[in-house]
């Protein structure tokens, strides 16, 4: 069987990664969370002074970029890759609310994109690669061989959110998050730089009706298709 690229995009908390890493699990592929990246940047720039309220200091963000390494281990526990800054294991705190309220802005510069697309090109020379975000079947991988686009209603994604929180025993309020969503997806959506849009090429999977153990027969019958 050939080795391919698939790429995973869609609307925040949909189920993307949890479709993603089943899959490469099963067929023995690389899973890259492409969306733990921008909040691993959001995190460093949160603890090192380069947000001043909701302003960011772009030009002190810039100089330091580069100082910023982001890396993935698997966790023999969950048996999930966690994410690293600069060796530190940072999985969880990416996770919080704080984070998720400034990675969309984080995520409308330019250089910072630039920076992360590069890295996430490196980690898929080999193919064999499943990669989930925003705009992975536009910009970082337009020759991907697999495309799925996944959508949900709003209502439904705060809640996969909410539950997914609370069986965490994180506080969590379920407005709050709708909100968060609906912003994040607005400025996902609006951004001058590889804005969050269905790839021509992609499948589109509308997975509110869906369940986890549906959505993966899915994206499996999909994967066979165009790996044989
Ligand atoms: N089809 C589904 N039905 C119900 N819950 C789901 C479904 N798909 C994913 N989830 C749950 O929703 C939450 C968000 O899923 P996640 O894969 O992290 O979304 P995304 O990567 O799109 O942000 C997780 O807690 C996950 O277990
Ligand atoms: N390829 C990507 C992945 C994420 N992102 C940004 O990072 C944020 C967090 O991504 P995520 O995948 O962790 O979001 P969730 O839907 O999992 O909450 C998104 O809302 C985008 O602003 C991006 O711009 N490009």
């Amino acid at each position: 069987m050939k080795k391919i690229t698939i790429a995973i995009d869609g609307f925040s908390s949909c189920g993307k990664s949890t479709m993603a890493k089943d899959l490469a699990r099963e067929v023995g592929y690389i899973y890259i969370d492409s969306g733990a990246m921008y909040r691993a940047v959001t995190l460093y720039s949160i603890e090192n002074g380069i947000f001043n309220g909701d302003v960011i200091d772009t030009e002190k963000l810039k100089n330091e970029i580069k100082n910023i390494r982001i890396s993935f281990q698997l966790n023999k526990e969950t048996g999930r890759p966690d994410t690293y800054l600069n060796g530190v294991n940072v999985e969880n705190k990416i996770r919080s609310m704080e984070v998720s309220s400034k990675v969309s802005p984080i995520s409308t510069l330019d250089f910072v994109r630039e920076e992360m697309v590069a890295q996430q090109q490196t980690m898929g020379k080999e193919k064999g690669i499943v990669m989930d975000g925003r705009d992975i079947g536009t910009t970082v991988f337009p020759d991907a061989e697999l495309k799925i686009f996944v959508t949900a209603t709003p209502e439904i994604r705060a809640q996969r959110r909410y539950d997914e929180l609370k069986a965490k025993g994180q506080e969590a309020s379920f407005d709050e998050i709708l909100e968060n969503v609906k912003q994040r997806d607005y400025i996902d959506q609006n951004r001058e730089v590889s804005p969050l849009r269905k790839a021509e090429d992609a499948l589109l999977l509308d997975n509110t009706h869906l369940s986890i153990e549906e959505q993966k027969e899915w994206l499996f019958r999909q994967f066979n298709k165009v790996s044989k």
